[in-house]
């Protein structure tokens, strides 16, 4: 938990469809000063929260769809069972798997009793991450997200930016557009729209967003929504600031570092040829694996020779034609598994030889790291970069980790994160 305790009912409850995803929207949360509880995994039944802001760590961006259901529901259950007063489906500012994203929409909307006097807002954008919706378009700079290379995820590909229709091509529910040209009026406005659209029969309206601003007339025109769903952004708006928060603590520099990356992405990329060029860094190719060498094995046995002198990481990732040549060799979900699953091996042996800092690059590779160090509950601790920020688990080891989207942070955030002088951290 972060920020203290509150015997209120949470005033948000997240369901958030990936663990990188949900330390990004619990730390801009946490940035604005809200009480921020971040749980990993379904939530025991005898949980009881202590925030202002909730916030369910799933791993379904990627399951099997009645799996990405069952979950979501059971998660929206629970946290309006303990009195939360709102829900956000949290999915990525890419808009990752729409396929997944519609049926969960459209199971939260029923459990919500979303009443159809408004549409489900549906507001991927964070304009200060670079994306930004037009005319119903996601862009991601100034690219449709389809031609970004932030569109050429090893998982989930996208050939199409417009979002209105990559979410009807997975729902029942009718989908329509709040134009720019509404948002720009402001709040009452765009409330308006929403009511309109609904007269029209429509379940989900995608907002079109260029700025901040654009953000915050969603949040005032959504306050009352029961179910409203986006990327870190919305969410932020629609709480608002609460203050300074309290004082957020980084681990101390002397503890063992490591970083673990499946993450793919040009950011992730970057992140670790620039660490690389400090400390050393094992890489591996799912091949490896399937060929029955000891991958998990050789990188541990390469930590424990490195750790002494500092960090080391270990990493999967590599430029689009090794993952392509990769996955044409195994099958999509095989590569996937065998990675995710070498690295989580790879992180408990790095804790039994002393890490107490762990990066992890990676929303899936997040998910089954934690899941393999059992971690369920953190506290959201010092910002590294906007949405990637230190957590705390007082009840698991390593204690100290960084859950690192793979397409946020600088090019330097590794180094950073592992390396540089706290007063360097921001
Ligand atoms: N060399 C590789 N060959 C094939 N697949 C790989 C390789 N390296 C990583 N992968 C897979 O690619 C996927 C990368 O997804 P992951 O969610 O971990 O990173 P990301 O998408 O960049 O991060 P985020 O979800 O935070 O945006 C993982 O399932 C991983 O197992
Ligand atoms: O919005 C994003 O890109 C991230 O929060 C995320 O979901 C990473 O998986």
């Amino acid at each position: 938990m972060s920020g203290g305790t509150s015997a209120a009912p949470p005033r948000l409850g997240v369901v958030a469809d990936d663990y990188t995803g949900a330390l990004d929207v619990g730390s801009v949360l946490r940035e604005r000063g809200h009480q921020v509880e971040l749980r990993f995994g379904p939530p025991p039944p005898d949980a009881r929260p202590a925030a202002d802001v909730v916030v369910v760590a799933l791993k379904t961006r990627t399951a099997p769809r009645e799996d990405a259901v069952g979950q979501s529901l059971g998660a929206a259950t629970w946290l309006l069972d303990r009195g939360a007063v709102q829900l956000y489906l949290k999915y990525a500012a890419t808009f990752e798997n729409p396929a997944n994203i519609g049926p969960v929409l459209d199971a939260l909307s029923d459990l919500a009793g979303a009443d159809g006097r408004h549409p489900v807002l549906v507001c991927p954008a964070v304009p200060s991450y670079g994306r930004t919706v037009y005319q119903g378009h996601l862009f991601v700079g100034d690219r449709l997200v389809s031609e970004a290379p932030e569109g050429r995820h090893p998982l989930t590909p996208k050939d199409d930016p417009r979002l209105a229709r990559l979410l009807a091509a997975a729902t029942h529910r009718r989908v329509g557009l709040v134009p720019w040209e509404v948002v720009v009026e402001g709040a009452a406005a765009t409330a308006a729209a929403l009511d309109e659209l609904a007269g029209h029969g429509v379940g989900y309206a995608v907002a079109d967003v260029l700025c901040d601003a654009d953000l915050d007339t969603l949040g005032a025109a959504a306050r009352g929504h029961r179910l409203v769903s986006g990327a870190a952004g919305l969410a932020g708006a629609l709480l608002g600031r609460a203050g300074a928060g309290p004082p957020a603590a980084a681990p101390d520099e002397d503890l063992a570092g490591a970083v673990v990356a499946g993450s793919c992405s040009v950011q992730t990329q970057e992140q670790l040829r620039r660490f690389e060029a400090v400390r050393p860094v094992f890489r591996f190719v799912p091949t490896m694996v399937a060929a029955g060498r000891d991958v998990a094995g050789e990188a541990l046995a390469f930590a424990r020779t490195h750790l002494p002198t500092g960090p080391v990481g270990i990493a999967a990732t590599a430029p689009p034609e090794v993952v392509r040549r990769e996955q044409a060799a195994l099958g999509v979900e095989v590569a996937a598994q065998l990675v995710e699953s070498t690295l989580a091996a790879v992180a408990e042996g790095l804790v039994g030889a002393g890490v107490r800092r762990l990066v992890v690059a990676g929303g899936e590779t997040s998910g089954a790291v934690v899941a393999r160090l059992g971690i369920a509950r953190v506290s959201i601790e010092q910002a590294v970069a906007p949405g990637v920020a230190w957590v705390h688990a007082s009840e698991a080891l390593p204690r100290w980790v960084l859950l690192k989207s793979g397409p946020l942070g600088d090019p330097d955030l590794l180094l950073r994160a592992l390396l540089a002088d706290r007063r360097a951290q921001r």
